[in-house]
């Protein structure tokens, strides 16, 4: 058996990266802490992405480093079913003290990808238990990301994550998405155009029959594929459309929750009321793998029925709500109280606008769209050589000290919500740099 030494970086197949690449310029973090991370060869690099969208409080914050250390050499783990802990319990607790007053129950899951599974076998589940197993059909969004699991790549519109995976993806309908440039570009916020992108949910209601659709699912703001804004309007149609069919609407609040809109979650934000909500991420600060789906009363208490002593809902993970992340998750929600963070987001978010908007004019920018702390930098694509001009931004700022983060050729900014003003005038002065640079 042939040894390899530590540092052999062949073994790793790294995750939705161009592997190569990386393995020619390793790019290592090493230690982290407040706004920046450290590389191992101790450059400190401003976290303009809060790690990938998750890091919403910073980096090695006291309560929750205190609380991880504290639990692992306490209760390290407990099963997950038949048996119970009470962080698991505290913890759902404190969450539903935090979500949009209907909702009344928590799932806990282990990614943003897991709680979209669960959220739609819920949604299927629940039709069934009410005697309306015909609704089978699920409706995405295109362009819309929903993690990497069958479930969601079926319900996701990003087509470099489906194209490859055969033919599971079946039974599912797309609206369209929300992005109409020659309109909107340029709009600080949310568009007031394009309300009526929502509408086509009543063509596939038609197309189809409402008694066999079981649930929309859309990300209330589209992340992942480039910050994409809900049009003024829009979310309460599809919630009106959903309601007056009987179909369960999932907002996958995956990036949109805990505070990053400067609100708890987008459901706040945009003021309208999902059935269920998939979240992970800020939920442990990135700092323990986590997720969470809301449920209200209504769904929740359709499974509650039948033998007492029979399992309600064949579902569940190993790790689902396991004593060290339920122990991150609460110092998080502390963190995120004690500093109100939420709403510290919402103060700067005015702030962030008028950084990234400064950003107009610059070389390549065809369009910034931002809202609470998040922006993005859509730039003109090299020709024949989609991504690589973003990429090479990606790469010039890592040099100059500012983490980001590219999809397509969009840049996607969303910072700890700790962030300073100046930090926000350095990713501004630096961007400007790098645009300024890159062919
Ligand atoms: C809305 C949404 N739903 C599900 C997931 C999947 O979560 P997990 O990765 O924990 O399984 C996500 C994750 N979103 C995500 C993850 C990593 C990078 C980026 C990026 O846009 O750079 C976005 C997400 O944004």
């Amino acid at each position: 058996m042939s040894h390899h030494s530590p540092n052999d970086l062949n073994a790793f197949w790294m995750p939705f990266t161009a592997n190569r690449q990386f393995k020619k310029q390793p790019r290592m973090f090493v230690a982290a802490d407040g706004m920046y991370y450290t590389t191992n060869d101790n450059r400190k690099i401003l976290d303009g992405t809060a790690g990938l969208w998750c890091c919403n409080a910073g980096h090695k914050r006291p309560k929750i480093v205190e609380a991880v250390q504290k639990q692992v050499a306490e209760l390290d783990y407990a099963p997950a079913f038949q048996m119970g802990h009470p962080k698991a319990f505290e913890l759902a607790n404190r969450l539903i003290d935090i979500a949009p007053d209907h909702m009344e129950h928590v799932f806990y899951t282990n990614s943003g990808s897991e709680s979209v599974e669960t959220a739609l076998k819920i949604a299927l589940a629940y039709h069934r238990a009410r005697g309306d197993a015909g609704r089978t059909r699920l409706i995405g969004r295109e362009r819309g990301y929903h993690g990497v699991n069958f479930g969601g790549i079926s319900v996701g519109g990003i087509v470099n994550n489906r194209k490859f995976f055969g033919s599971l993806l079946t039974g599912v309908d797309h609206l369209p998405h929300t992005h109409l440039p020659d309109r909107n570009a340029f709009t600080r916020g949310q568009p007031e155009h394009g309300a009526y992108l929502a509408d086509d949910l009543e063509r596939i209601v038609s197309l189809h029959g409402a008694e066999t659709i079981a649930a929309v699912i859309v990300e209330p703001m589209a992340g992942s594929t480039g910050v994409l804004l809900p049009p003024k309007g829009y979310l309460e149609r599809l919630r009106e459309i959903c309601t007056r069919h009987g179909i369960l609407l999932i907002f996958d609040e995956v990036i949109t929750g805990f505070g990053r809109l400067g609100a708890g979650f987008g459901a706040d934000y945009f003021g309208v009321k999902p059935d269920l909500m998939t979240t992970a991420k800020g939920l442990t600060n990135g700092v323990v793998p986590m997720g969470a789906v809301f449920a209200t009363a209504e769904i929740h208490d359709a499974f509650m029925t039948g033998l007492e002593n029979a399992i309600e809902l064949f579902h569940g993970y190993t790790y689902s709500g396991n004593p060290i992340a339920a122990a991150a998750g609460l110092a998080t929600l502390d963190t995120y109280r004690d500093e109100r963070l939420f709403e510290r987001a919402a103060d700067l978010a005015s702030y962030w606008e008028d950084m990234l908007h400064g950003l107009k004019g610059l070389p390549h920018v065809i369009d910034v769209r931002n809202l609470g702390l998040i922006g993005a930098i859509e730039l003109e694509p090299i020709a024949g050589k989609p991504t690589e001009r973003a990429f090479n931004a990606f790469l010039k700022s890592y040099d100059k000290g500012l983490l980001i983060r590219t999809t397509g050729d969009i840049i996607a900014l969303s910072p700890p919500l700790i962030i300073e003003k100046h930090e926000i005038d350095r990713i501004g002065e630096t961007l400007s740099e790098v645009l300024g640079q890159i062919e």
